[in-house]
């Protein structure tokens, strides 16, 4: 994987423990950048923040609304600070991607009713791997049957699915565009390709670099079974109004700007594979889009994928802090560092918490047990302490 300036001062390792990660390739001083990424593969503003959060640099000012004057896309769910914003979003995500916003915001529902959809999956105990991939073949039996995409396009997503089904679109859309350049590319390397082609640089990475991020998804859903359904319906929706190939549009829906036939046809990426694969990178790699500064209290806006920056492991001591500066992620050391030191950054506020409340709260948000030398140190010492007795 490549990223923007000069040689690389990072290097993938790979550890069983805590599996690939970065090493520095050379001594750096405290206070190096060693990785700085101007935006995420895929992103989401949730809903609740999007009319105080600017799309594009994501300034929040403690709810003010004053100082996004640029409107025109709100249909879409996308305000801006001004024209520059707009054209900045606009120049990367291309017009086209307005279009397909509004149309998945048309299937959001706009009042959330009292009752919860029931769900299938929550009666289920045990999640395997065979269990997810035989309800993913299931999905895909339907589909088969006629009339089943015209019932899919009836459904509508609640708002915790809307806010995950636009990060989806983003990753798939990139997919998309990707693709079809590719056809007309030469043989540079992808994640080159995303680099060197105007208009198309998700953060120096591709879907492949995207999609060779580790999943979460057994880990998450054997916790919160009832997000399969979450996952399934967010494929549904997607699929029904996005496919426009194996669609034909009703007569009612060709008079809508929010008609397939308007909208580009991602058909080719719409797969539940894809879907899958997009949904399962989020909760172990997503990156916070936390209001900044960043204090225990900031609020979080909602989150971006960044493919380069993920193998930055997690240590409960971090050599390297994260800084955002609007969509860019910078990454600066701490300390000096030695050549062929693991550079690791903080997943959460953890530094002051015990040993047993920081495992607690990475195993529940993160789903690892973290090895960090630290804690692997302070329990060493626990048991050391025990095995002396009072
Ligand atoms: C963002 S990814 C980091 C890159 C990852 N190691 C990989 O191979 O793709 C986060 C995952 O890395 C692993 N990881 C990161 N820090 C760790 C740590 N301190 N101890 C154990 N596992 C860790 C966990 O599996 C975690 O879910």
């Amino acid at each position: 994987m490549q990223h923007s300036g000069g040689p690389s001062l990072l290097a993938v390792a790979v550890s069983p423990l805590t599996g690939r990660s970065y090493r520095a390739t050379c001594d750096l001083p405290q206070d190096s950048c060693v990785l700085d990424i101007s935006t995420p593969y895929a992103d989401t503003v949730y809903k609740k923040f999007r009319k105080e959060v600017c799309a594009e640099c994501w300034r929040y000012e403690l709810g003010r609304t004053d100082f996004l004057t640029c409107r025109d896309y709100a249909e879409a769910g996308l305000w801006f600070c001004d024209a520059r914003c707009r054209d900045s979003w606009l120049e990367r995500e291309g017009q086209g991607t307005v279009e397909l916003l509004k149309t998945l915001e048309a299937a959001r529902i706009r009042k959330e009713k009292g009752k919860a959809r029931e769900d299938a999956s929550t009666a289920i105990k045990q999640i395997t791997q065979d269990f997810l991939d035989q309800a993913w073949e299931e999905v895909s039996a339907q589909e088969k049957r006629p009339k089943t995409l015209n019932k899919w396009k009836m459904l509508q997503l609640d708002d915790f699915e809307a806010d995950l089904a636009r990060y989806v679109l983003l990753a798939l859309n990139h997919l998309h565009r990707e693709s079809s350049s590719f056809t007309v590319s030469s043989n540079d390397g992808p994640s080159q390709f995303a680099e060197t082609r105007p208009g198309l640089n998700f953060g120096a990475a591709t879907w492949n670099d995207f999609a060779s991020l580790q999943s979460g998804e057994l880990l998450q859903i054997s916790k919160f079974p009832e997000l399969l359904d979450n996952w399934v319906h967010i494929y549904q929706v997607l699929k029904a109004r996005f496919a426009s190939k194996i669609l034909r549009p009703s007569a009612k829906e060709l008079s809508t700007s929010a008609s397939p036939a308007n909208t580009t046809d991602l058909s080719d990426v719409i797969t539940p594979q894809n879907v899958r694969t997009a949904l399962g990178v989020d909760p172990s790699n997503s990156f916070g889009i936390w209001q900044v500064p960043v204090t225990e209290e900031s609020e979080g806006l909602g989150f971006g994928i960044y493919p380069v920056p993920s193998f930055f492991n997690h240590h409960c001591a971090p050599n390297v802090r994260k800084e955002r500066v609007g969509r860019r992620l910078r990454f600066v050391t701490t300390a000096a560092v030695r050549a062929g030191d693991e550079l690791c950054i903080s997943y959460g506020h953890v530094e002051h918490m015990t040993l047993a409340a920081r495992r607690e709260h990475l195993r529940d948000g993160w789903f690892f047990v973290c090895a960090c030398s630290r804690c692997a140190e302070e329990e060493a010492s626990a048991t050391t302490r025990d095995a002396a007795g009072p």
